[in-house]
């Protein structure tokens, strides 16, 4: 129909109440659709999409797991909690670090007990826990294994932070992510934030740096000074870096309590092997202190792998003596193909050939690797 022909007495009449009402209805009816649709559309093409949703159900999980329920998180900060680690889910205590009972003692006084006594602590800026500590020293030291366990003496919440979780995203979202970093935690709260090799992510700013990443630096640090301003505020940034020298200093300033980890000495060697050969079957003849002296600049991680590696020599002695058995057997019974049952079904004792050969074993394999790191960096053409 057209305007012309509708009556001039219709359109120039004020519309009745139900007219009206109707008219409401049928507009919100249109507004909600269109809002839909568009939203629909929108998610459709967010490449994000599936990892997002996948990132919320993970956070959710985790968040009901760590008991903080009823808490509002924004998309942002959904992303960062399914970096959570639940503290009771850790299963590093003090126990399974060796050789560092002064470090430990340190970080229990300073940073565990004013977490685990908050109420002592109340009201006071001096005795809040501090708002940054680094771990720093050689890689393979336990800066790793110190981090976990006092996420778990202290209870607090752990968000063990990747560089890449900030810095992969798309332009301005690494901002808004950093954001979340903290205002996550403050929700959370007490909550530590652990950033393992600080130094990738917080390097030495320069002029190489693109815009997107010195922006969240500079964001990182204004929104970490921003924690002092509350008196019980619960909020750590704990770093560990093997090159502290790489770290930005504006970064280091706020991180006043540093403890260094260095390579074990000679005792500490000992007890890192006691510890890692505790419940093994040992022969009595197990000399620790003579693996420690032939072990100098070994870092934890190297002894670990060298006591694997001792403890794998009885298992291919068992595969070899079953073998020799079998073929005896098979020998025995004049080409009978019957196969009879092994008996003997245990592995025999760790022994001090074994760790011996393991120390050898690895001394070759280290200085196969730093002569291959020596032609890469003074290469010969
Ligand atoms: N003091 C120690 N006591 C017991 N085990 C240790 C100790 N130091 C290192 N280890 C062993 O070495 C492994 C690696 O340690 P960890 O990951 O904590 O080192 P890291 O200093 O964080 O190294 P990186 O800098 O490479 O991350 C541990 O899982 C543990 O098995």
């Amino acid at each position: 129909m057209l305007l012309k022909e509708i009556p001039r007495d219709t359109l120039v009449r004020p519309l009745s109440r139900n007219e009206v009402v109707g008219l409401l209805v049928r507009l919100t009816i249109f507004g909600a659709a269109t809002y839909f649709s568009i939203k629909w559309v929108v998610d459709a093409l967010d490449p994000t999409r599936k990892q997002k949703l996948q990132e919320k159900k993970k956070a959710e999980e985790l968040m009901k797991q760590i008991g903080v329920e009823g808490v509002k998180l924004t998309e942002y900060e959904m992303n960062i909690a399914s970096h959570l680690v639940n503290p009771r889910s850790i299963k590093v205590t003090w126990r399974d670090i060796a050789g560092l009972d002064d470090v430990i003692t340190e970080l229990q006084d300073t940073v565990i007990l004013p977490f685990q006594k908050r109420h002592l602590f109340k009201g006071s800026k001096l005795f809040q826990p501090p708002k940054g500590v680094l771990l720093y020293g050689p890689p393979g030291c336990g800066k790793t294994l110190i981090a976990k366990a006092t996420a778990k003496a202290s209870g607090c919440q752990f968000i063990n932070l990747q560089a890449s979780t900030l810095t992969d995203k798309w332009y301005g979202e690494s901002q808004k992510l950093t954001a979340a970093v903290f205002s996550l935690a403050v929700k959370i709260q007490p909550c530590i934030i652990f950033i393992d090799e600080i130094d990738s992510f917080l390097r030495n700013r320069s002029s190489l740096d693109h815009e997107a990443t010195a922006m969240m630096k500079a964001q990182f640090m204004s929104l970490w000074d921003g924690l002092d301003t509350g008196t019980d505020c619960q909020v750590m940034v704990m770093g560990a870096s093997n090159r502290p020298q790489d770290v930005d200093p504006a970064i280091l300033r706020r991180m006043p309590t540093t403890f260094q980890i260095n390579l074990p000495t000679l005792k500490q060697r000992q007890d890192i092997l006691k510890l890692i050969l505790t419940g093994e079957n040992l022969s009595n003849a197990i000399n620790l202190k003579e693996i420690a002296e032939k072990t100098d600049g070994y870092a934890g991680s190297d002894l670990k792998e060298l006591c694997r590696d001792a403890a794998m020599y009885r298992v291919r002695d068992y595969v070899r003596k079953q073998q020799m058995r079998q073929i005896v057997q098979q020998l025995k019974s004049n080409g009978e193909n019957e196969e009879r049952p092994v008996d003997e079904d245990c592995l025999r004792p760790i022994t001090q050939i074994d760790l011996l050969f393991a120390v050898e074993k690895m001394k070759e394999s280290k200085a196969a690797t730093s002569s291959e790191i020596a032609m890469r960096e003074f290469p010969l053409d």
